[in-house]
């Protein structure tokens, strides 16, 4: 099997789907904004704060390079930005977990620890430039998809099903 790469914006459910789908397939995921935390002892708000983004992109690229050399038969959970390495599809399939903003900000919004969760993405501290980015971005996710996958109002017990079903085909 092929790697699979879930890519889309921050909070739309990449680490919660990676988790439900690897403990129904009895695999192990990796996540790459995990693996950039490990590798540097420190969260990345705090990368983002110290080194800036440019040094974070660099970092996504090294970690996509490691990716497509060394990793095999795993699942793969991603940053919301980390689509722009220039060797994604050489990593695995890509299914690109699709929403609205508001269908996104909602989710997080209603989520118990709501304030903490924002408070661990920089780049959604400002809600409008979060929806810039969003609009900028969507196409892009879109392009780089080889499987676009609807996820707003969909249980996460469905969403895996969905995926398993998508990935035969
Ligand atoms: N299908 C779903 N139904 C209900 N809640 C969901 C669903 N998918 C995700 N969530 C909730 O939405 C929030 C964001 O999900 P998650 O942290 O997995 O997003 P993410 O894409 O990994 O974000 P980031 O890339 O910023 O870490 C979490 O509170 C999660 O529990
Ligand atoms: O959308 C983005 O560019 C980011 C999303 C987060 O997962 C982190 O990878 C980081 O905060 C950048």
């Amino acid at each position: 099997m092929k790697n699979i790469i879930l890519i889309g914006f921050m909070g739309v459910g990449k680490g919660t789907i990676a988790r439900a789908f690897c403990a129904h397939m009895e695999m192990v995921g990796l996540d790459t904004d995990d693996i950039i935390e490990s590798m540097e002892n420190r969260s990345i708000k705090e990368v983002f704060a110290a080194q800036g983004e440019a040094y974070f992109r660099a970092k996504e690229s090294q970690v996509a390079s490691w990716l497509s050399k060394h990793v095999k038969n795993t699942l793969i959970s991603t940053g919301g930005g980390f689509f722009m390495v220039e060797n994604l599809n050489k990593i695995g399939t890509v299914v690109y977990l699709k929403s609205s903003f508001e269908g996104i900000l909602e989710r997080i919004l209603t989520h118990p620890n709501a304030e903490q969760k924002l408070a661990k993405r920089p780049l959604f501290a400002d809600k409008e430039k979060a929806k810039a980015l969003f609009d900028k971005r969507a196409p892009l996710y879109e392009k780089k998809a080889d499987i676009v996958l609807h996820v707003e109002g969909k249980s996460i017990q469905d969403i895996v099903k969905e995926l398993k079903k998508r990935l035969k085909r």
